[in-house]
């Protein structure tokens, strides 16, 4: 069931054998999968409203709508690398998490990525080989809105059709454009066309898949939550409600942490909720590292600076941030701009869910390597898990007169952190990026704009692209060009390693590779804070297959 506010819960009456603190990606999947078993009671506390009924949400092509709705209102310190500048940086507050507001782009990263997560645990059952299973236990590959054929667009053989998180080509294409990329990989000898992005060797011209079911977005609200999961007996589902800290119990020898801190949103009312079995922290990348540090649970000293009780010395809660940052690059383009009717789109979209309002708009992009011979590699070695991991995305759209392509680095060497500033658990979180403060950053990026440029250079798109309108790495002054990037370069919403694995007993990481934070008893982290290194791929698909991983595990141990 679903209770709107914590006035609605009679915990006097309930009790509950796991208790899980966000409603995001990561605490929608275990919430659904634990309570698949009806022996156990679940509660999942979600801090924003319930994701139904809001058509923003539902309509995949709005998704730029969501910008400052249902979100923490997070901003970044302000950037060393970035000339200073702070980012808004956008986080949903919402049941389903960033998955209710992303982007819907459904890439899993490449299998170098999760074997990665196996070398740092130390513990090789996190590998792609073992994820793989969990991947196509998640999805379900339903067709593109509108049931256009999209064979030789994927390759079925990696993808599931039973899981609850739909997945969908885009319901346009191939348009000329799309066309004129796929020629150009048949004639080009660095890109080649890659049939399916989700393989585990992500790298060449690929079509984009989405997680979108019937032209509706499938957000874990919608998919490991939706319908009949909700209806569930032994699962309660409680919204607007903030949890602002977990507590020790009493009794215990070693500390045992089974207990959250609860506030209703609207009335402020406080309680507290004792899981029988496991409190699972859920609550993302920034969420979670600001309830453990809030609760005592970080480096010793740093806590005691901004007056909060140390109760647990873990110094990696916070640590070891990264995320992908993007710079977009244009061209100009002998073409012309095909506007949308949205009001005709909408009303296509509200009649049979099909139309230019079930996709984003990309249907191509292209995963690429730095060619091995580029001279940052001699300097800083190469930070990619390995070879089938691409440093650099570049999404293909065409405006008319103006091709426009994202360049983002996937496989970045700088790190950030999150703290605290005060001992208020309502305060923002202090949330530094770190971006660009590794020389190997800048450096990829200029590679990167290279790709890219030798791509458009290709032999079909002559008497298409028509000029390059920068900012060029070849032709600006160094200075000019790294300025433009710094003033520019923006977020892709990716951060991850903020509560990261590491082997059991290691001094470093908060969790161990069973996800339980290391020194304690009853708590785990299940959510993008985990993941080491942020994969080289759009971060939902890992967040889901890490979800349903821990959810087994934690069958397992009951
Ligand atoms: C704008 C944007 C676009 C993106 N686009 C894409 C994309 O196209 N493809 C892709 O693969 N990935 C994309 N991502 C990233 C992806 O959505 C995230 O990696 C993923 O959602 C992380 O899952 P999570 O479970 O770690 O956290 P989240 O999904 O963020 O869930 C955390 C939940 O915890 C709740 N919470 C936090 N603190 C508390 C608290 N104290 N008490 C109670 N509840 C709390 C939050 O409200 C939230 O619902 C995007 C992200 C954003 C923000």
């Amino acid at each position: 069931k679903v209770l709107e506010n914590l006035e609605r819960l009679d915990s006097t009456k309930e009790s509950y054998d796991f208790v899980i603190v966000g409603g995001g990606i990561g605490g929608s999947t275990v919430a659904s999968r634990l309570s698949e078993n009806p022996r156990f009671n679940v509660l999942l506390i979600e801090a924003g409203p319930t994701n139904e009924g809001v058509i923003d949400i539902a309509v995949p092509g709005f998704f730029m709508n969501l910008n400052n709705t249902y979100s923490w209102g997070h901003v970044t310190t302000p950037q060393i690398g970035l000339n200073n500048r702070s980012l808004p940086f956008n986080q949903a507050r919402v049941l389903g998490g960033c998955s209710s507001h992303n982007a819907m782009v459904y890439t899993r990263g490449s299998s170098d990525d999760f074997d990665l997560w196996g070398r740092v645990s130390e513990d090789r059952s996190w590998s792609w080989k073992t994820l793989f299973p969990y991947f196509l236990r998640n999805e379900k590959l339903v067709p593109p809105p509108g049931g256009r054929n999209a064979s030789g667009q994927y390759d079925p053989r990696f993808h599931g059709s039973r899981g609850f998180t739909s997945v969908s080509l885009p319901w346009g294409g191939p348009t000329d454009f799309d066309l004129l990329a796929i020629k150009n990989a048949e004639q080009s000898n660095e890109i080649k066309f890659n049939l399916d992005v989700n393989s585990g060797k992500p790298s060449g011209l690929v079509w984009i898949q989405s997680t979108i079911g019937n032209g509706e977005r499938c957000s874990a609200a919608v998919g490991a939550l939706g319908g009949k999961v909700r209806e569930r007996p032994n699962l309660t589902i409680l919204l607007n409600t903030h949890a602002t800290r977990v507590l020790p119990s009493k009794e215990s020898r070693q500390l045992d942490i089974r207990t959250v801190e609860i506030v209703s949103v609207s009335s402020g009312k406080k309680t507290a909720v004792t899981a029988k079995k496991e409190l699972i922290v859920s609550a993302g990348a920034f969420g979670t590292p600001h309830l453990l540090l809030n609760s005592g649970i970080g480096d010793k000293k740093e806590l005691e600076d901004v007056r909060v009780k140390s109760i647990h010395h873990l110094p990696d809660v916070g640590k070891g941030l990264s995320d992908h940052l993007v710079f977009q690059f244009t061209w100009s383009a002998n073409d012309v701009v095909r506007p949308v009717d949205t009001v005709a789109a909408f009303e296509e979209w509200q009649t049979n869910r099909t139309g230019p309002l079930t996709e984003v708009g990309v249907h191509q992009v292209i995963f690429s390597r730095i060619p091995p011979n580029a001279s940052l590699f001699k300097e800083h070695g190469d930070p990619a898990a390995g070879p089938n991991s691409p440093h650099i995305e570049i999404s293909l759209s065409s405006l008319g007169p103006q091709v426009v392509s994202f360049v983002a680095l996937l496989t970045p060497k700088s790190r950030g952190s999150v703290k605290i500033a005060s001992n208020n658990p309502f305060d923002k979180p202090l949330i530094d990026l770190g971006y660009l403060t590794h020389p190997f950053d800048l450096l990829a990026f200029k590679e990167g704009a290279r790709i890219a440029k030798r791509w458009y250079e290709g032999s079909a798109y002559e008497g298409y692209i028509t000029g390059f309108l920068g900012p060029d790495p070849d032709t600006l002054p160094e200075k000019e060009f790294d300025d433009a990037l710094k003033a520019g370069a923006g977020t892709w919403w990716h951060p991850v390693g903020t509560a990261s694995i590491s082997p059991k007993g290691a001094k470093h990481g908060v969790l161990d590779p069973e996800l339980k934070v290391k020194g304690l008893k009853g708590l785990r982290v299940v959510d993008a804070s985990a993941i080491p290194y942020v994969p080289t791929a759009h971060t939902q698909a890992a967040v889901y297959v890490l979800a349903e991983r821990a959810s087994d595990l934690i069958k397992a141990s009951w």
